[in-house]
């Protein structure tokens, strides 16, 4: 994390960073970056109102504690030097009452710091966690191909650390009303003496606070225009040491290439982020010169003016005590202020993020969902790019997924099968044409409906590392506490026999990034995803390669069973085995991302085209 929180831009090769060098935050846009506060403790009230409140009262009690201490002192040392003064037995009452006056006072001052310290860290966590959890559910709203958009990653990215980074934000913040509090008190009391010492104090001030504003604003661009290659590094460390990938790793001897790519990136993180720390670092000392000297005139008019009778020795503690205190507290809030400037800067990350809105959604008046579908899909003329690509993967394609039909997509690797599906259950919506589902577009009805009636086991289905029942229950998470419909399920998949063998059974953590967790093999895996579609039980299922890591006799099994399971369903089926392909009714061969044809595997065959062909090339392998 080191690596993360510090900065360099040697990035400036990068599109970011260079807009970002180029085009540095002005003073004006970090000050309307403060506009973000008032939404920011909106979020922290929401978290907590009593602790939020609770937090205020005893910051505003804490701010007047200095200037009564300092009185109290200077009072204490003027009854000192008049009972010195004066010939003895001396009168002590007044002076050990304001002795135990300053002692409960520093005692109550440290009691309120703790307190505010307290809060101030179970707020911060309450708020980090219910900012995660909302950055979680919004994140869920969005698009898959926002998803895949690297701008898009590195929002979420920044956004993801403010979550975290923000709860510093909380105690700068109100930190900052309480030192303008206690610095109100203070500088009343040196007012009532001379209003001249005010001036000096300024401008001891002020050079350390512009410098430091400086440098916080080439902070924030470094780490904001470096956040890409935070990302790859952050992907380095994980490729470099995680399970998933510690086996091509060794096998490919890749230790060196990983840990080099790395040492490169850091190593220029590095070195741009201490150029600018040791920048910092002697302006900052120049500026300490600075604001010393502005210390030291007013001490030393104050004691002149002791010196010549125009102060008593208490009022001079008093004033100096005072302008000391009020130096490091202009000082630290005016530098505080650049850091919440910039936390405030930061935190339009967070809220950007949460303005980003998906383009799939439902509309006003959905239409309700057809229970059961009449007459099916009709995809007109449909065609779909990615983002950021110019290639078609699907194009022309016209045709029709009649209600109960088993279809089979074919097709060479990157022929646009699994895009077809992903349209079909609506993670993208057609660049062209459009895809209609009994007369009326897709767009037309409820998403959530849709992809409740739409069930889809994906070819690089997730494993979760989780347990056996959760990893078959996610097909219907509304129905994880029900036993028996995951072990109905597991049975229909296969699963069973899988799970039956686990030393935990239905409760046994698969995989193995967690303590106790049980690594599957790639086709148990698949039997236990498989779970899933009979989990889901939806009108229409789909099933991206969904046996190809199976050996042959359980995706015999599998098929048999999954006949069942979609007897009187709509179905699609992508495979690139032909023995389970020429089970569908009806078989529709992309090519490209087009249509090529479309018909029974017997028709396909008689047509003597392109299935045809594939279907020999493969039979002849198994002769
Ligand atoms: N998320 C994506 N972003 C950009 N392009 C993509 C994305 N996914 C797929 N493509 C491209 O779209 C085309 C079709 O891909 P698709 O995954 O639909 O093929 P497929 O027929 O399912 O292939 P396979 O048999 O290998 O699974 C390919 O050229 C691929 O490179």
């Amino acid at each position: 994390m080191a690596i993360l929180s510090s900065a360099s831009s040697n990035g400036r090769n990068n599109r970011t960073s260079r807009n970002n060098s180029e085009n540095p935050l002005t003073f004006k846009q970090r000050l309307s970056a403060l506009r973000n506060l008032p939404a920011f403790f909106k979020l922290v009230w929401k978290t907590s109102p009593p602790m939020f409140i609770a937090n205020i009262v005893l910051r505003v009690l804490k701010a007047a504690l200095p200037v009564i201490m300092l009185y109290i002192g200077k009072l204490i040392i003027d009854e000192v030097i008049v009972l010195t003064q004066t010939a003895g037995p001396h009168e002590l009452t007044t002076l050990w009452k304001l002795v135990a006056a300053e002692f409960g006072l520093a005692f109550l001052s440290d009691s309120l710091s703790r307190a505010v310290a307290l809060l101030d860290s179970l707020l911060g966590d309450l708020f980090a966690n219910q900012t995660s959890i909302e950055l979680m559910e919004h994140a869920a709203t969005l698009d898959l191909d926002q998803f895949e958009d690297s701008i898009f990653y590195d929002k979420l990215e920044r956004a993801r650390q403010q979550t975290i980074g923000r709860t510093i934000l909380l105690s700068q913040v109100l930190g900052q009303v309480q030192d303008l509090i206690t610095m109100a008190f203070l500088g009343a009391g040196l007012v009532a003496f001379n209003p001249w010492l005010i001036l000096l104090l300024v401008i001891a001030v002020v050079p350390a606070f512009l410098g430091e504003a400086h440098f916080n604003e080439k902070s924030y661009s470094l780490v904001h225009g470096w956040t890409p290659e935070r990302r790859e590094l952050d992907y380095l460390r994980y490729i470099g040491a995680s399970d998933e990938t510690a086996k091509e790793v060794k096998i490919f001897g890749l230790s060196g290439f990983l840990t080099d790519r790395y040492r490169i990136l850091s190593d220029k993180y590095y070195k741009a982020n201490k150029e600018l720390a040791v920048k910092r670092a002697s302006w900052g000392s120049v500026f300490a010169a600075i604001g010393s000297a502005g210390y030291y005139s007013a001490y030393g008019f104050i004691i002149w003016q002791t010196v010549n009778g125009m102060l008593s020795v208490g009022t001079l503690t008093f004033l100096a005590g005072s302008f000391r205190q009020l130096r490091s507290l202009l000082e630290g809030v005016l530098t505080r202020f650049s850091s919440v400037s910039q936390g405030a800067l930061f935190l339009s990350d967070l809220f950007d993020f949460f303005e980003i809105k998906p383009r799939i959604y439902t509309p006003q008046k959905p239409r309700p969902f057809p229970r059961p579908i009449k007459e099916g899909f009709v995809f007109e003329n449909v065609g779909f790019k990615y983002l950021n690509s110019e290639k078609w993967a699907n194009r022309h394609l016209s045709f029709t997924l009649h209600a109960g039909e088993k279809l089979a997509l074919v097709g060479e690797n990157g022929a646009g099968k699994t895009t077809l599906v992903k349209l079909l259950a609506r993670l993208y919506d057609p660049s062209e044409g459009r895809i209609l589902l009994d007369g009326y577009d897709l767009r037309e009805y409820d998403l959530t409906e849709l992809r409740q009636e739409i069930g889809v086991i994906f070819q690089d289905f997730v494993k979760f590392q989780m347990s056996a029942s959760s990893n078959i229950a996610v097909g219907r998470i509304a129905e994880k506490e029900n036993k028996n419909r995951i072990e109905n399920s597991a049975h229909q998949s296969l699963a069973d026999t899988v799970i039956e063998k686990l030393p935990g059974k239905y409760d046994q953590i698969l995989g193995k990034r967690f303590a106790k967790g049980v690594e599957l093999s790639g086709g148990e895996w698949q039997k236990v995803a498989l779970g899933r579609a009979y989990m889901r039980d939806a009108q229409v299922l789909i099933l991206d390669e969904p046996t190809a890591a199976l050996d042959a006799r359980a995706e015999y099994e599998v098929f048999q069973r999954f006949a069942e399971l979609t007897h009187g369903k709509t179905a699609v089926l992508i495979s690139h085995r032909f023995s389970t392909v020429r089970m569908a009714d009806r078989i529709l061969v992309l090519d490209n991302g087009e249509l090529h044809e479309i018909g029974s595997h017997e028709e396909l065959l008689a047509n003597d085209g392109r299935y045809a062909e594939l279907f020999r090339l493969q039979a002849r392998g198994y002769q």
